[in-house]
């Protein structure tokens, strides 16, 4: 039966040319072409798309808006078998790694595999030697070993150096015994470790004769590749259920327990430190930070990552917001689409805006990361501490924005949002943990404002800083300089925008740096300032995201309409921070109360502008129904017959009389009886 599209007058109203968006998005044709096979191929494909479970009427397929209704057993068996399933498809196939990564993606469920590609594989590529990339890489790669990333303990995640495993070295037998000392030491939270995984890199305190040369990454095998038992000495097991139905129960986060384990010494993982045969510890010309690059490599790509998430909650809301109708019905008319309320747009319009921010920041995060990687392979490392400020930044601000943005378009989608079956709300579940994993994210702030104190205090000395962080070159003048806007419009020019977002970051940094100098003792100032260091480093992150949309904008972009849309979202995303963080803005003294008043009258303008694009706008993230997995956000707008139709799919409808009637309900039903006779 041929299906009626909703919002097919949406769809007509837009300005652009919304297949040629869909490849900005993707980042170009081929990643488009990719995306868009993988995504379809994963919808068609029931054993991709559905879950089964074995229930007492044999197997029953549930489909991904059911997810939640479903216990976490059969979820994670479910989980195995679609990872096995994947897995063989993409050796049958060939998959290339760029499709394998695709197919990972829309399956669209938390799994050992992620922690596998994602953390265990990045981590050995940077810690290990080249012997040990060739034995270990191989094994990975092929699945014929599994591996976590155990660095967390019950005690520390984000005191890296108070990690309490210890990795004592036995030169009699040339072995490193991992123990767990304490039970502060438990390893905790690493996903895959539960139930899955064969090998771990466990984080742990290198001992040589008595001497701890703190923290070092050491290879472990935990399970046995014949019957997936845990091998002597190790305790494993999945730490329990967490946040949120279905979400990210799927994955088998585990606690881990050594009681004296040996390995040998070539698995300890030794591009940054060796051990020899006789027990002498041998540091690498190479800095110690390099232990932490597999952070690097996850955070930058947890960036593009939460465009994704955000993109997903904000194309549910802008479906809904169209065909979502209340009040101002004129002459028996229709009513308003809850859209064209001006507070619906003030609140989606600018996450609608943040996705392609944060798409554009995504890519270019990862052309840095790729940049200062092959530096490091020819031994400069300049641009490190750069590289950490800026993932551990962007991946911080990108990924509290999508958290609270999905929570935002829950609500925006009023008390149907709150159904399991509008998707937002394990979305919100499944995304809302990555504001901790790899990093808290305030600790991660805090590590870009002692990049910052560090850049402001080297100003001085004559080194001129370069990259994100070259717009302090120009202290004297950002310090000074004072928005010369005008009126409305003059807020459209992006040198507007960015000397504001300029000025603004640099008199927060400086601030900061006068308040600290005021301490005896540096380290106390810091703790002391904590808050005002954490808002200084926001603004510069901010500024880094505003000036790479801008610099996008400044490539050429091919396209009916298209750069005039993402020009509208970039002043968007600019002005609604400006209009967020006006405090900031007003008291660093770069602009007047009226410039500001100035800017919201801009924003509100854009907000007009966008309204007969939005549709497509949201469109353009090509989001297969089946990705989504929301009623709300179905392509073709069919929200309320659906909605309909699905509650009765719930298993308190199996029956019209609940299970519990005669023995708590009729009692009470009595009881009333009888009051009412007296
Ligand atoms: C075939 C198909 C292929 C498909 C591929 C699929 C790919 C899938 C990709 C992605 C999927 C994503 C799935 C993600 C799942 C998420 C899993 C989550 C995993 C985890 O959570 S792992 C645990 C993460 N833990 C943390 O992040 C801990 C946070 N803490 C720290 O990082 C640090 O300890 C710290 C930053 C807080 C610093 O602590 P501190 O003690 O103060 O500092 P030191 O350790 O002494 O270091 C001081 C010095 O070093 C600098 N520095 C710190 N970190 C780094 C770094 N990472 N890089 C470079 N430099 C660093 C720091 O700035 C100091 O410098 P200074 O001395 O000031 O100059
Ligand atoms: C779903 C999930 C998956 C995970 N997967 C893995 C994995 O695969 N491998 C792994 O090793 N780990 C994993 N982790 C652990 C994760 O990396 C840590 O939880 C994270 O690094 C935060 O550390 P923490 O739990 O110690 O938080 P804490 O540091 O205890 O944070 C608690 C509070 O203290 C604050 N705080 C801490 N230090 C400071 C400071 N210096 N200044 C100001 N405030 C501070 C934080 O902001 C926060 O509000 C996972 C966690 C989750 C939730």
């Amino acid at each position: 039966m041929e299906s009626i599209d909703y919002l097919a007058e949406e769809r007509k109203k837009a300005e652009f040319n919304v297949d040629e968006m869909k490849i900005v998005w993707a980042g170009s044709r081929r990643a488009f072409e990719v995306s868009d096979y993988i995504s379809k191929l994963v919808a068609d494909d029931p054993d991709l798309s559905f879950i089964f479970i074995e229930c007492h009427r044999g197997i029953q397929g549930f489909s991904k808006e059911e997810r939640t209704m479903l216990p976490r057993k059969e979820l994670f068996k479910n989980t195995l078998r679609k990872s096995a399933y994947s897995w063989k498809h993409i050796i049958d196939h060939q998959l290339s790694e760029e499709e394998a990564e695709r197919l990972r993606y829309f399956v669209d469920e938390p799994a050992f595999i992620d922690s596998h590609l994602g953390v265990f594989i990045p981590a050995i590529k940077g810690q290990g030697t080249k012997e040990q990339l060739k034995k270990w890489l191989p094994l990975a790669y092929k699945m014929q070993i599994i591996g976590c990333y155990a660095q967390t303990e019950l005690g520390h995640g984000s005191n890296v150096q108070g990690l309490e495993t210890t990795a004592t070295f036995d030169p009699r037998t040339d072995e490193f015994v991992i123990h767990s000392p304490t039970l502060t030491s438990s390893k905790w939270w690493p996903g895959g470790l539960g139930k899955v995984s064969t090998h771990a890199i466990v984080y742990a305190r290198l001992i040589t004769d008595g001497k701890d040369h703190g923290i070092n990454g050491f290879i472990v095998q935990l399970r046995s590749l014949e019957d997936h038992k845990p091998l002597p000495g190790i305790t494993v097991g999945d730490i329990g259920t967490k946040f949120g139905n279905g979400a990210y129960n799927t994955m088998d986060n585990g606690v881990l327990r050594f009681d004296h384990v040996r390995i040998p010494r070539d698995q300890m993982l030794m591009r940054v430190a060796q051990v020899t045969k006789d027990g002498k510890y041998v540091q690498s010309d190479v800095p110690r930070q390099l232990l932490y690059e597999s952070m690097v490599y996850t955070r930058q790509a947890l960036v593009t990552y939460a465009s994704g998430a955000l993109s997903r909650a904000v194309c549910i809301a802008t479906r809904y917001s169209a065909v979502r109708r209340q009040f101002g019905s004129q002459n028996g008319g229709q009513e308003i689409q809850v859209i064209d309320y001006k507070t619906q747009q003030s609140r989606l319009f600018p996450l609608l805006a943040s996705a392609y921010a944060f798409r554009f920041v995504g890519e270019w995060l990862k052309w840095f990361y790729t940049d200062v990687t092959q530096r490091l392979q020819a031994n400069d490392f300049s641009t490190l501490p750069e590289l950490h400020a800026t993932t551990a930044g962007i991946k911080s601000l990108t990924t509290t924005a999508t958290a609270d943005g999905i929570e935002e378009c829950r609500k925006l989608c009023g008390g149907h949002g709150y159904l399991c079956s509008s998707g937002l709300p394990e979305l919100y579940a499944v995304y809302v943990p990555a504001c901790t994993f790899e990093g808290d994210n305030v600790v991660l702030l805090l590590q870009v404002a002692r990049f910052l104190m560090k850049t402001v205090s080297q100003l001085s000395s004559g080194k001129k800083p370069t990259g994100t962080i070259a717009y302090m070159g120009k202290i004297e003048h950002l310090m000074q300089c004072r928005s010369d806007v005008e009126q409305a419009k003059d807020w459209l020019k992006p040198s507007a925008i960015l000397e504001a977002f300029e000025a603004r970051a640099t008199r927060m940094s400086v601030a900061c740096a006068q308040s600290l100098s005021k301490f005896d003792n540096p380290e106390e100032g810091f703790q002391e300032l904590a808050p005002d260091l954490v808002e200084a480093a926001l603004a510069h992150c901010q500024l880094i995201v505003v000036s790479k949309f801008i610099e996008k904008l400044q490539q050429d972009i091919p396209g009916e309409g298209i750069k005039q849309q993402l020009e509208v979202l970039c002043c968007i995303y600019a002005l609604f921070l400006l209009h967020k963080h006006h405090g900031d803005f007003l008291v660093t003294g770069y602009i007047t109360s009226k410039q500001g008043l100035f800017a919201n009258e801009q924003l509100r303008a854009l907000y007009t502008q966008v309204r007969p694009n939005a549709v497509s706008l949201a469109d353009a993230f090509n989001h297969t129904d089946h990705f989504l997995g929301s009623i709300l956000g179905r392509y073709d707008g069919n929200v309320y017959p659906k909605l309909y139709e699905a509650a009765w799919k719930d298993p308190l409808n199996e029956s019209d009389v609940p299970d519990g009637f005669d023995e708590y309900i009729r009692p009470l039903l009595k009881q009333q009886l009888q009051t009412a006779r007296l």
